[in-house]
C-alpha cells in the first residue's frame, strides 16, 4: 500500500502551521512533510511530530530570499557561501526532527547567466550538500519543477534530473519525483514511472490534481491506476500530498477534501 505524508504548508491552511500536526494525525496521516521549518526552533517542532506520533519525511534546505523570488541556491554561482551555511542549517534541523531526506532546490537561472557556469555550480553545490548530509544517513533530494509555476527554474524535466544524480555521482543525492509537476512538463506518467523507480534514484514522490493542484480525484490524473502500479513496482517510499484543497482554506477543507485518501489508509 502507497505511504502517504501529508505537506503541512499546502494542506490544512485554516489553522496555524503549529497546530496542522494534530490537523494530520487526526486524518490519520502518520508521516509530515513541508517546505520550510526555519520559521520555529527544531525542538517545538519535534515536540509537535512526537506528541503526534508522526514522522517527518521531507523538507526543504533555505531557499535564498523567498519573498523576493529566489527559489534555491544552488545553481547561482557566487552564492556558495550562503548555499553551504543553509545546507549546514538543513542538517542541523534534519538531525532534530529525524528527518532522513532534505530537499535543495536548484533555484532560478539567473538573467544572462553562463549555462555551463550554472550547471557547475548546481553539481559542486550538491555534492558538497551530499558529503555533509551522508555521515548523517541523510539524502539530498533535488525536484524537476514544472515551468509554469516557476518560471526559469533551473530542474525542469526527470531525465535531466537523473543525468546530473549520474554526473554527482554520490549515492545518497536522489530525484524527489514530484507526478504533479512530471504531468505538466512531460506527461506519460505511468511510462516514467517505470523506467525511473527500478533505477533507485527515486528518493520521494509528491503528487496532486493537474492542472489546478487541488486533490487528486480532481483533475486529468487517475491516481488510483498510478498508486496500484507503484504497488505493483514495490514503492515503499513516501507519497507526499503536495496540494492546495479544492476549497482552499475554508474550515475543514483539507479533511472534508480527503475521500481519496480513506481507501488506501
Ligand atoms: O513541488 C513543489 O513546489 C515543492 O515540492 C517544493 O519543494 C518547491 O516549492
Ligand atoms: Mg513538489
Amino acid at each position: 500500500m502507497p505511504r502517504f505524508a501529508a505537506n503541512l504548508s499546502m494542506l490544512y491552511n485554516d489553522v496555524d502551521f503549529l497546530d496542522r500536526f494534530a490537523a494530520a494525525a487526526r486524518d490519520g496521516f502518520q508521516a509530515v512533510e513541508y517546505l520550510f521549518p526555519y520559521a520555529h526552533p527544531a525542538p517545538e517542532l519535534a515536540e509537535r511530530l512526537r506528541a503526534h506520533g508522526l514522522q517527518q519525511v521531507l523538507f526543504n534546505a533555505p531557499p535564498g530570499d523567498w519573498d523576493a523570488g529566489e527559489r534555491g541556491l544552488a545553481c547561482l554561482p557566487g552564492r556558495e557561501a550562503e548555499f553551504r551555511a543553509g545546507i549546514a542549517q538543513a542538517i542541523e534541523y534534519a538531525q532534530a526532527l529525524q528527518c532522513p531526506r532534505i530537499h535543495v532546490m536548484a533555484g532560478l537561472v539567473p538573467q544572462g547567466a553562463d549555462a555551463a557556469a550554472v550547471r557547475a555550480t548546481y553539481v559542486a553545490n550538491v555534492r558538497h550538500a551530499a558529503e555533509q548530509a551522508a555521515p548523517h544517513g541523510i539524502r539530498i533530494l533535488l525536484e524537476p519543477i514544472n515551468g509554469r509555476d516557476m518560471p526559469g527554474f533551473f530542474l525542469s524535466r526527470q531525465d535531466q534530473a537523473h543525468a546530473l544524480v549520474a554526473e554527482i555521482g554520490a549515492t545518497n543525492v536522489q530525484v524527489q519525483m514530484d507526478l504533479y509537476h512530471c504531468q505538466i512538463v512531460e506527461g506519460d506518467l505511468a511510462m516514467k514511472i517505470r523506467q525511473y523507480l527500478p533505477t533507485g534514484r527515486v528518493g520521494h514522490l509528491q503528487i496532486a490534481g493537474v492542472p489546478e493542484r487541488h486533490e487528486p480525484d480532481v483533475g486529468e490524473l487517475n491516481h488510483p491506476y498510478l498508486f496500484r502500479l507503484l504497488d505493483s513496482l514495490g514503492y515503499d517510499g513516501w507519497i507526499g500530498c503536495e496540494y492546495r484543497p479544492a476549497r482552499g482554506a475554508a474550515t475543514h477543507a483539507t479533511s472534508d477534501g480527503l475521500g481519496w485518501l480513506k481507501p488506501w489508509l
